[in-house]
């Protein structure tokens, strides 16, 4: 870990690690220890930022065989078994060595309503004891994108701008980016008795800064993680370069 003095106005507990692969590391501590007091639900995320956690995960003798997974977000649009859907990445970054007793995944194809009943009932049934997160370049978390209302459960968000220019080098071309995604809202992230937020790279300081030190606000949705009382927050010194 780096020991450096920062500005945190939040009462998050920031670790500043050397690099992702490091984080990835303090960030399965964290999990194990998690499951050894009792955490039976584990909230998971997508994108490059968890992939070393997963790592991690996947070399390590736990067995999560007894667990419930619930995943934050989906692309809308993009059936279970298309290259760039998150049942994909969950399954190549975790799922295939490392099952879960149950793994829910909003259905990208589902009908709106109705997914979003689902997805709503499955999260008031399994609480999620421990929330992975990432952030996105501008605060999103999971896909709660600036505006979105706190109050919001699950939903179906329209992605902006950025996030689609984020997420596009997965895509063949722009046009085959999802425009839309299934993604649990801030109040169900907020529902999570702990939060594991990490965020890696100077694309992500300016988002790290708001988030620990800028006003609570929906224009930048990880803010809201000021209120909550169990967050930590790994970064390395390229998202901490802003603090
Ligand atoms: O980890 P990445 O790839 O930078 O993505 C950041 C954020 O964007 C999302 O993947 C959604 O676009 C979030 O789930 C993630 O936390």
């Amino acid at each position: 870990m780096i020991d450096k003095t920062i500005k945190n106005n939040s009462k998050m507990n920031v670790i500043i690690t050397k690099d992702k692969v490091e984080g990835g590391k303090k960030a399965f501590e964290l999990v194990e220890k998690a499951i050894h007091s009792d955490a039976a639900v584990l909230g998971l995320a997508t994108g490059s930022t968890p992939e070393t956690l997963y790592k991690e995960m996947r070399a390590s003798n736990t067995d999560y065989s007894n667990l419930i997974s619930i995943n934050l977000d989906e692309y809308k649009g993009l059936p279970a078994d298309h290259p760039q859907s998150y049942h994909t990445f969950m399954q190549e970054n975790l799922f295939k060595d490392k099952p879960f007793k149950k793994s829910f995944i909003p259905d990208g194809l589902g009908d709106e309503d109705e997914e979003v009943k689902r997805y709503n009932k499955i999260i008031e049934e399994y609480p999620i004891d421990l929330q992975i997160l990432g952030i996105g370049t501008n605060a999103h978390i999971g896909f709660n994108e600036p505006g979105t209302s706190f109050l919001q459960e699950t939903h179906v968000e329209k992605l902006t701008e950025a996030t689609i220019n984020a997420n596009k080098r997965y895509f063949e071309s722009e046009e085959d980016v999802p425009k839309y995604a299934f993604s649990m809202g801030i109040k169900s992230i907020l529902s999570a008795k702990k939060i594991l937020l990490m965020a890696f790279g100077e694309s992500k300081a300016e988002a790290v800064h708001d988030m620990l030190n800028g006003p609570i606000t929906e224009q930048v949705p990880a803010s809201i993680l000021q209120t909550h009382d169990d967050v930590t927050v790994i970064i390395d010194e390229a998202a901490a370069s802003k603090l």
